[in-house]
């Protein structure tokens, strides 16, 4: 669990420190006051990079050189990490766990597994098939280790054979080869996907059904790329005279997408934006619950949880939440969004209300929810 986080130099964050952190953690603070980059700092510790577009080094305070971010890790079985990324404006990213220089995002990713669920996250929805595929393949290499390097060889086999396909002279031969070799380790992947979307729905269905049971069922299909009915190497035989014509490979797990209905209409078409922030919640949650129960941890970043639910709704979110026994920060405008009643009990939940980079450490008892 996070105990702590130190930011020195981080947009309008020039030194301050958040913690002690409680299982639950709820930020509020006007627009502009820094909510989002305690968020932002959190993530940076946990993958050395933003959620949000931009210039790493527009990340570092105007005016100064560097931005620091420590934050210190309770151990499950008592003892702690300390962690640490520097970014300098000339030179670039340092990054240190417990006390040693590291090379490694991954072992950082190790330390502090994190979700992050925010206004992008609609994009698991909404957006293109791209998105989806990122949120199975995530899935696919955490539960089943040994299929990165199946992705790997497919990629390589995939653009060596849009390579030549782009040729206007074709080496049957060598075509061949990459063609064999895409078709193997295309099923591997695919067949990897569809594992973990089935127990993703597991998990999943209990969840939604919680978060929205007002939507009916949701069904979450998986769409491979290719012709359900037949092998990825019959199908890339039958478009071999179109894939030279097109020059690229038309169809496999590049174009393989999940389909999302309700009441067999799109979900992304259909439903409210409420509900749909409710989807995305349930499948974020289903994702915490996978990796939880993997990992034994994970610390979930939801920036402006109420924002496009109603009070009842937020609540649910905030009760599932609570049930999953994960580390949550939470960001919200005012102080009464949340009430702390909703994650837990008052020692599990702390609240914090930053103004203009500063952070204060709120006593709900002595604040009374009277500071919105
Ligand atoms: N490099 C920078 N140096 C100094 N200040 C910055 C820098 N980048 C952004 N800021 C300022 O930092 C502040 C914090 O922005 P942040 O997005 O964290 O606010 P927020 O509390 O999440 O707001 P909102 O509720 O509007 O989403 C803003 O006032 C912004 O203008």
């Amino acid at each position: 669990m996070l105990a702590s986080l130190n930011i020195h130099h981080l947009r309008n964050l020039t030194e301050s420190k958040l913690g002690p952190l409680s299982l639950h953690n709820v930020v509020y603070g006007v627009n502009g006051s820094g909510k989002t980059s305690l968020l932002e700092a959190a993530h940076i510790l946990g993958t050395a990079r933003s959620f949000r577009s931009g210039g790493a080094k527009s990340l570092i305070t105007h005016g100064e050189a560097s931005y620091v971010i420590r934050g210190e890790r309770r151990l499950p079985g008592g003892g702690s990490v300390s962690m640490g990324v520097q970014r300098e404006k000339v030179g670039g990213i340092s990054l240190r766990v417990a006390g040693e220089a590291s090379r490694s995002v991954a072992q950082l990713a190790d330390e502090l597994p994190l979700l992050l669920i925010n206004a992008d996250s609609f994009d698991l929805l909404i957006g293109e098939p791209a998105n989806r595929r990122r949120f199975m393949d995530w899935g696919v290499f955490h539960v089943e280790h040994d299929l990165r390097e199946h992705r790997q060889r497919f990629q390589r086999a995939l653009t060596q054979r849009n390579h030549l396909l782009r040729r206007g002279k074709l080496e049957r031969s060598e075509l061949e080869v990459w063609t064999r070799d895409l078709a193997v380790h295309a099923e591997q992947v695919s067949a990897g996907r569809e594992r973990f979307l089935d127990t993703l729905r597991a998990v999943f269905e209990p969840i939604i059904q919680e978060l929205a049971p007002e939507i009916g069922p949701v069904d979450l299909a998986y769409r491979r790329g290719w012709d359900a009915n037949s092998s990825y190497k019959d199908a890339l035989h039958k478009s071999l005279a179109s894939d030279q014509e097109q020059g690229f490979t038309q169809t496999g797990p590049q174009r393989a997408d999940i389909r999302v209905t309700v009441g067999g209409y799109s979900a992304a078409e259909t439903l409210s934006r409420g509900q749909q922030k409710l989807l995305v919640c349930a499948l974020k949650l289903a994702q915490g619950q996978m990796l939880a129960g993997e990992r034994g941890e994970v610390l979930y970043l939801i920036d402006d949880l109420p924002s496009e639910l109603d009070a009842e709704r937020c609540e649910r979110v905030c009760r599932a939440l609570a049930a999953m026994r994960v580390q949550t920060l939470i960001t919200c405008v005012s102080r009464s969004a949340i009430p702390i009643e909703w994650l837990g009990s008052d020692t599990s939940v702390t609240m914090f209300h930053v103004k203009q980079g500063e952070v204060d450490l709120v006593s709900p008892e002595v604040d009374n929810g009277k500071t919105a």
